[in-house]
C-alpha cells in the first residue's frame, strides 16, 4: 500500500493541454473537431460558430464519462482545451514561449486516401516544432465490409465486425505506418502500443459515424499528462496568450480573441501588444469565455486563468498583430517587450539571389518559406501583409528576371498593385494551399527560364562558363573533341572560347547532346563539342574552364537587358580577364 510521506511534494496543478487539430483538405479535420466539441449542431445553425472564441474547453468530466468503459483511471488534467481553426497554417501561426501555442496534435488522415501533401506539410509542421500528436485515421465507415454498430466505442466496434472488414482496417493501416515509415516515424494502432514515447499512436475514427472519439480523447489525454507534465504545469504568473483574431467593432472597439496558455488576466491588467509600429501597453477593458452551456453566448468575467479561449477589449484603438502574443504587464515591462519583439523575429534563410515572399502571418510566411526551400528556392525577402504597388516596383528593379515573383500565401493583392503587375513583367502566385503554391513557383520558374533561353537564341552571344571534362577526352585535335560541363550561360555552335587568361581557345564546331546534334545548350548540362582551331594539352588542357568570348561591342547591351544571376555573374568574370590586357575593355558603347 503506497504511505505519503510529509516530505512528499504536492502533486502539480495542471492547466488543459491546448490541442490542435491538423490534416489534408477535406480528410475530415472540421467533423471530427465538431464532434469532439460536440458543437455539431450549432455549427449548422448560421453563424453558430462565430460566436465563439478561439478555442472550446472539453472538460474532464465530459472526458471521464465518454471514456468511463475504457481503463481511464488516473486522469489528472483538468480537460483538454481544443483550438477551434483546424489546419497546419493555424497551427504554424500560433505560437508561444519561441514554440507551437498547441501542446498536443491531433494529425487526421482519411484512411482510405492515405498521405497527402498537406499531411506531408503538417508533419514537417509538427517535426519542427517538435510537438507531440496522435493519428486519427479517418472515415473508416468507408471501408468495405463496414457494419454499423450502436457505439462510440472503437475498441466495442472493431469486436462486432467481420474478420474481412479487420483485415481490409488493417491493410490501409499500415499502409499508413508503412509511409510514415519513409518519413522518419514509428507508428501503430494504438491498442497495440506498449511505449507511447516512441511509437505514434493511430486511432481510428469514423467522425460523420462518431466512432473511436472517446479512443481520442483517452489517448490524447494519457499522452499530455504522462510526456507534458512541465509544460500542461499551472503557473501562477502574469497571464500569457497568443492572439488568434483581431475584430474591429464599430461599438466596442478593438476585441482580440485569444488563447491564454499561461497564468492569469483580470479586467484593468496592463497588457503589452504588437502592433505594425512594435510592441505597446494598453489595458484590458472587459474579458470574455465560452459559457459551457448555450455554443451561441459569451460570458462576462472579471478574470480568467490558463489554458483557455478569451476575447479581450482593449481600451485603445491599435492596429494589434494577429498570431503575436498578448502578456499582462506586472512591474516587468522591459522583459514582457523583450519577449513580445521575441516572439515576432521571423526565421527564414534568405539568400540576396531568390524571390520574394508575403503572407498574413509570420507563422505561414515560415511554413511557406520553409517548403519552398525544400525545393531549392531561395528567399530574397519575407515579409507579412498584402501585396502593394511599393513590393511589385521593387521587384521589378531586379536584375535578375528569375527573381521578378512575388508569392503571396493567403493575402490579397491591393488593387493598385494590380495595375503595376499588369504593366510590368513581375510574377506573382497567391493562394492559400501550400503545395500548389510550390508547384505554380516551380512552373513559372521553368516557364521564364524557357523565355529567356528563347531570347538568347534570337538575340546575341551569351556569357557562359564551361568546364572540360578529363574523363570524356575523345580526340585531342583536328577537331578537339570532349565532354564538358555548361555550367552557366548558354553556349551554341560557332561561339569562340577563351581561357581564364584571356587567350584564344579555339571555336565551337559542334555540341552533341545524348547522341543529338544541337545547335544550343543551356547550362546546367554535361554535353560533347568539337572544337576547331587548337590542339588539346598545347592550347587547352584536360579540366581547363573556358568561357565564351562576348565581343566588346555588346557588353553594355547585356548590362541593360540583364539575365539571369549567375550569367551576369560569368560577364563580369569575362569583364574581369579581358580588362587584364586592356583596363578599360567594354566601357566604351
Ligand atoms: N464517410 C465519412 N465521411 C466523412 C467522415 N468525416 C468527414 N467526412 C466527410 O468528408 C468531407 C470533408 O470533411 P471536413 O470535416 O469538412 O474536412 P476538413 O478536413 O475539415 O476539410 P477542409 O476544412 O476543407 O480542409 C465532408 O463531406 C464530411 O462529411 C467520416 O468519418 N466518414
Amino acid at each position: 500500500m503506497e504511505t505519503k510521506s510529509s516530505t512528499s511534494l504536492p502533486a502539480k496543478k495542471l492547466r488543459q493541454p491546448i490541442v490542435c487539430v491538423l490534416g489534408h483538405v477535406d480528410h475530415g479535420k472540421t467533423t471530427l473537431l465538431d464532434i469532439i466539441r460536440g458543437t455539431a449542431v450549432a455549427n449548422k445553425e448560421p453563424g453558430g460558430i462565430t460566436q465563439r472564441i478561439a478555442a472550446t474547453t472539453v472538460d474532464i468530466n465530459k472526458i471521464l464519462k465518454a471514456t468511463e468503459k475504457l481503463n481511464n483511471k488516473g486522469m489528472k488534467i483538468p480537460g483538454l482545451l481544443f483550438i477551434d481553426t483546424p489546419g497546419h497554417v493555424a497551427f504554424s501561426n500560433m505560437r508561444a514561449r519561441g514554440g507551437a501555442l498547441a501542446d498536443i496534435a491531433v494529425l487526421v488522415i482519411d484512411i482510405n486516401e492515405g498521405i497527402m501533401p498537406q499531411t506531408v506539410e503538417s508533419i514537417d509542421i509538427l517535426k519542427k516544432f517538435k510537438t507531440p500528436f496522435i493519428i486519427a485515421a479517418n472515415k473508416i465507415d468507408l471501408i468495405p465490409f463496414f457494419t454499423d454498430v450502436k457505439t462510440n466505442l472503437f475498441t466495442e466496434f472493431i469486436r462486432k465486425q467481420r474478420q474481412e472488414y479487420v483485415n481490409e482496417l488493417d491493410a490501409r493501416i499500415y499502409n499508413i505506418v508503412n509511409k510514415l515509415y519513409e518519413y522518419g516515424l514509428n507508428s501503430d494502432r494504438f491498442d497495440r502500443i506498449s511505449d507511447f514515447t516512441k511509437t505514434i499512436a493511430i486511432v481510428p475514427v469514423s467522425a460523420k459515424k462518431n466512432i473511436g472519439v472517446p479512443e481520442i480523447l483517452m489517448v490524447l489525454a494519457g499522452l499530455a499528462q504522462r510526456f507534458l507534465e512541465s509544460e500542461i504545469e499551472y503557473k501562477d504568473i502574469n497571464g500569457h496568450a497568443t492572439i488568434i483574431e483581431v475584430r474591429r467593432e464599430e461599438s466596442a472597439g478593438i476585441a482580440l480573441d485569444a488563447v491564454l496558455y499561461q497564468g492569469t488576466i483580470s479586467v484593468g491588467d496592463t497588457v503589452a501588444v504588437n502592433t505594425k509600429t512594435g510592441p505597446v501597453t494598453t489595458k484590458v477593458k472587459a474579458l470574455f469565455v465560452n459559457t459551457g452551456k448555450s455554443q451561441r453566448s459569451l460570458k462576462e468575467v472579471e478574470t480568467v486563468s490558463a489554458a483557455e479561449g478569451i476575447r479581450v477589449l482593449i481600451s485603445d484603438k491599435l492596429d494589434v498583430i494577429s498570431g503575436s502574443p498578448l502578456i499582462v504587464v506586472k512591474g516587468n515591462m522591459e522583459q514582457v517587450m523583450k519577449e513580445i519583439e521575441e516572439a515576432s523575429k521571423v526565421d527564414i534563410p534568405l539568400d540576396e539571389n531568390g524571390i520574394y515572399v508575403k503572407a498574413e502571418a509570420i507563422g505561414s510566411l515560415e511554413a511557406i518559406s520553409y517548403e519552398l526551400n525544400k525545393q531549392g528556392i531561395k528567399i530574397r525577402a519575407a515579409a507579412v501583409g498584402d501585396i502593394t504597388k511599393r513590393d511589385v516596383m521593387d521587384v521589378q528593379t531586379l536584375q535578375d528576371p528569375l527573381n521578378r515573383i512575388i508569392i503571396g500565401f493567403n493575402v490579397s493583392i491591393l488593387p493598385e498593385a494590380k495595375d503595376a503587375i499588369e504593366s510590368s513583367d513581375v510574377g506573382v502566385i497567391t493562394g492559400d494551399i501550400i503545395y500548389k503554391i510550390v508547384e505554380d513557383t516551380q512552373k513559372w520558374i521553368e516557364e521564364r527560364k524557357k523565355q529567356l533561353s528563347q531570347k538568347r537564341k534570337e538575340a546575341m552571344p551569351v556569357p557562359a562558363k564551361i568546364r572540360i571534362l578529363p574523363q570524356y577526352i575523345f580526340r585531342a585535335s583536328k577537331p578537339v573533341i570532349v565532354g564538358i560541363r555548361v555550367e552557366t550561360g548558354q553556349i551554341k555552335v560557332g561561339d569562340n572560347l577563351i581561357r581564364s587568361d584571356g587567350k584564344y581557345a579555339g571555336t565551337i564546331k559542334s555540341i552533341r547532346n545524348d547522341e543529338v546534334s544541337v545547335r544550343y545548350q543551356d547550362a546546367p548540362a554535361e554535353v560533347a563539342v568539337a572544337i576547331d582551331n587548337v590542339t588539346l594539352n598545347r592550347q587547352i588542357f584536360p579540366d581547363d574552364v573556358l568561357y565564351v568570348d562576348i565581343p566588346e561591342s555588346v557588353v553594355k547591351e547585356l548590362r541593360k537587358a540583364p539575365m539571369e544571376k549567375e550569367i551576369m555573374d560569368t560577364l563580369e568574370e569575362i569583364i574581369k580577364i579581358k580588362r587584364k590586357e586592356n583596363p578599360f575593355w567594354g566601357t566604351k558603347v
